[in-house]
């Protein structure tokens, strides 16, 4: 007759992975191909091409010792790329990366629209969002003052960062020295939604693989104060 198997730690499934999707939204050429890229993959992208309908990078974090898939969605900043954007993109979003390029003037203009979009596929001033700056590696070509810029984030209840997807790290070469490190950035949003008490969505074990689980919604975590901030820059 077989032994009684017995249940051990090592019988149980693996915990589940939580995984954060983080959408990045701004006009073409702003740096958020380069921004993902930086993340996810630690470095400047050689060479990018326009983004066509939607990109997807992710990486897996640490934080205060459970591991949390982050996932950026890097989509399209030219409309004609857009149109083949699928509805669902802008489902289960746990937050919001608006980009514009400091460097050009018009790319500042436009956020009001792309925050539009966003209301439109209810993702308001309830799901937690950002505001970056990029290209603050080129500080003889800034066309968007830190203080406009930063009016404008207050009154859209965002915390602004400004940054280089180039040269995050930069502080020390006297170029510049007010720019935020990407991956602290991306790291305070993952914190940021880790501190948000229910699951929103969980990725089951290796084996059962392919299936996404929805489960509570974030309601519970949408009063906290929004007035957040980079701790590590
Ligand atoms: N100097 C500098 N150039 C950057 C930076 N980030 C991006 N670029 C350059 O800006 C251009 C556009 O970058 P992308 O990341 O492709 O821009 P995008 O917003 O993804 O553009 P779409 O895919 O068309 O929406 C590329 O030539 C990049 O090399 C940065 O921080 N500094």
């Amino acid at each position: 007759m077989a032994e009684p198997r017995s249940l051990t730690s090592s019988a149980l499934p693996p915990p589940r992975t939580r995984i954060f999707k983080i959408i990045v939204i701004g006009d073409s050429g702003v740096g958020k191909t380069c921004l993902t890229y930086r993340f996810c993959a630690g470095k400047f992208p050689e060479k990018t091409e326009a983004t066509i309908g939607v990109d997807f990078r992710e990486r897996l974090v640490e934080i205060d010792g459970e591991k949390i898939k982050i996932q950026l969605w890097d989509t399209a900043g030219q409309e004609r790329f857009r149109k083949s954007m699928v509805q669902h993109y802008y489902r289960n979003v746990h937050a919001v990366v608006f980009v514009y390029d400091v460097t050009n003037a018009a790319s500042f203009r436009s956020l009001p629209t792309w925050i539009e979009e966003c209301k439109q596929h209810a993702l308001g001033s309830e799901v937690p969002r950002i505001l970056v700056g990029n290209k603050c590696d080129l500080q003889d070509c800034i066309q968007v003052d830190t203080d406009l810029a930063q009016q404008f984030a207050d009154s859209q209840a965002m915390p602004l960062f400004e940054t280089s997807a180039k040269n995050p790290n930069s502080h020390g070469d006297g170029n510049y020295h007010n720019s935020d490190h990407v991956e602290a950035i991306l790291m305070t949003v993952a914190h940021k939604l880790k501190s948000q008490k229910p699951l929103v969505l969980s990725q089951l074990p290796e084996e059962s693989r392919g299936t996404v689980t929805l489960s509570k919604d974030r309601k519970d975590g949408q009063d906290e104060d929004r007035s957040w901030s980079c701790s590590s820059c």
